[in-house]
Formats: structure tokens, C-alpha cells, sequence
């Protein structure tokens, strides 16, 4: 049920449902580093999985597992935010509830491992992969430029600079 104040008097469509949704994720995007680094462990896994024989139902078994990792960190991020805004100042029952959340995550993580290692551990597959794009330049550029914009990224670098050129 949404208030009043929220809708103005209009009927809320499935768009608004939709861009509301998109907006809490992105809003995880930008302010979780964590979310960042799962989301670009979750891109260089889909892309160069397929390069290493990885079948339909291998793929379906890691797009399970992302959206897993991925979900449990956005409900930790709402948990964490719901935390901190009924209470501030120290309070142990606050801190077990924000710790049994990052639990949570970090059990969906640490299995998320196990998936990837028991989906894409190919030596042969991985040599193969990693001698193609090495001896390959354009490749190469291209992988280097992808790790770059994953630091960039994962560390939000050019907010930073950002803001440091305006406190000048
Ligand atoms: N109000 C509080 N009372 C008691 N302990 C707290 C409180 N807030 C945070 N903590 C403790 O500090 C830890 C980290 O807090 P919090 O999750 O808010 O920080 P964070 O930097 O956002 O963490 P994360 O790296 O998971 O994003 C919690 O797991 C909890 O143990």
C-alpha cells in the first residue's frame, strides 16, 4: 500500500513498480562497493564463460547463483539503511541484526566461489583463453581497458577526483 503522498491522487502502474525498483537498485550500485565488485566479478564470468565450453545449463547455474549474491546484498543494504535509521547510537541488537545480514551475504559469496570453481575450473580451457587474448593485441588492449574501467568502477576513482577538484 502506498500513501497518499507518494502518488498525488494517481493510480501507480507497473512502470512506476518497475522504476522504482530500478531506482533502489541503482541506488545500491552507487553507494555499496560491494554491490560494484559483485556486479563486475558477475560480467567477466557471463562474458568469458561461454569462451570456455561452459553449456546452457552451466550458464543458467551461474545466472542463478549471481542473482543470488546480488539480491542478498541489496536486502543487506536495505537491512543496514532500515538499522540506521531506527537507531544511531550503539546498540547490540542493531549490530547482531546488521552482522546476521552481512552473514547472509558472505554465505551466498563464499558458495558463489564454490559454483565458479566447480563450473569453470577448465585448466586447459583457461590456458587456451588467457594464451589467445596475450598473444592477441588487440585483445590484449581490450582486456586491459576492461580491468581499468573495472577499477574505475569498483572504486568510483573519477567521483573522487571530482570531488577534490571542487573542494580546490
Ligand atoms: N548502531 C549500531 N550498534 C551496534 N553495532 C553497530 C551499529 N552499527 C553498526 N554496527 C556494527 O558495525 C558493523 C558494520 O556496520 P555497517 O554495516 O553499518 O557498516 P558498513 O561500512 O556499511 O558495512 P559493509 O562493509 O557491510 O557495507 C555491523 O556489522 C555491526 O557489527
Amino acid at each position: 500500500m502506498v500513501p497518499g503522498w507518494k502518488t498525488n491522487g494517481k493510480t501507480r502502474t507497473q512502470a512506476d513498480s518497475f522504476r522504482d525498483a530500478a531506482r533502489g537498485f541503482f541506488h545500491t550500485v552507487k553507494t555499496e562497493r560491494n554491490m560494484r565488485i559483485h556486479l563486475t566479478a558477475a560480467v567477466y564470468v557471463l562474458f568469458f564463460s561461454p569462451f570456455l565450453g561452459v553449456t546452457r545449463s552451466e550458464y543458467g547455474v551461474l545466472l542463478l547463483t549471481i542473482a543470488m549474491v546480488i539480491a542478498a546484498e541489496a536486502f543487506n543494504t536495505a537491512m543496514e539503511m532500515l538499522c540506521d535509521y531506527a537507531q544511531k547510537s550503539y546498540n547490540p541488537l542493531i549490530g547482531k541484526t546488521k552482522d546476521i545480514a552481512a552473514g547472509a551475504v558472505l554465505v551466498c559469496a563464499v558458495f558463489a566461489a564454490f559454483v565458479g570453481i566447480a563450473v569453470l575450473w577448465r585448466p586447459e580451457a583457461i590456458l587456451a583463453l588467457l594464451i589467445t587474448i596475450v598473444t592477441n593485441p588487440l585483445y590484449l588492449v581490450l582486456f586491459i581497458l576492461s580491468l581499468i574501467l573495472a577499477f574505475f568502477f569498483i572504486f568510483k576513482v573519477p567521483c573522487g577526483v571530482r570531488e577534490k577538484l571542487h573542494k580546490k
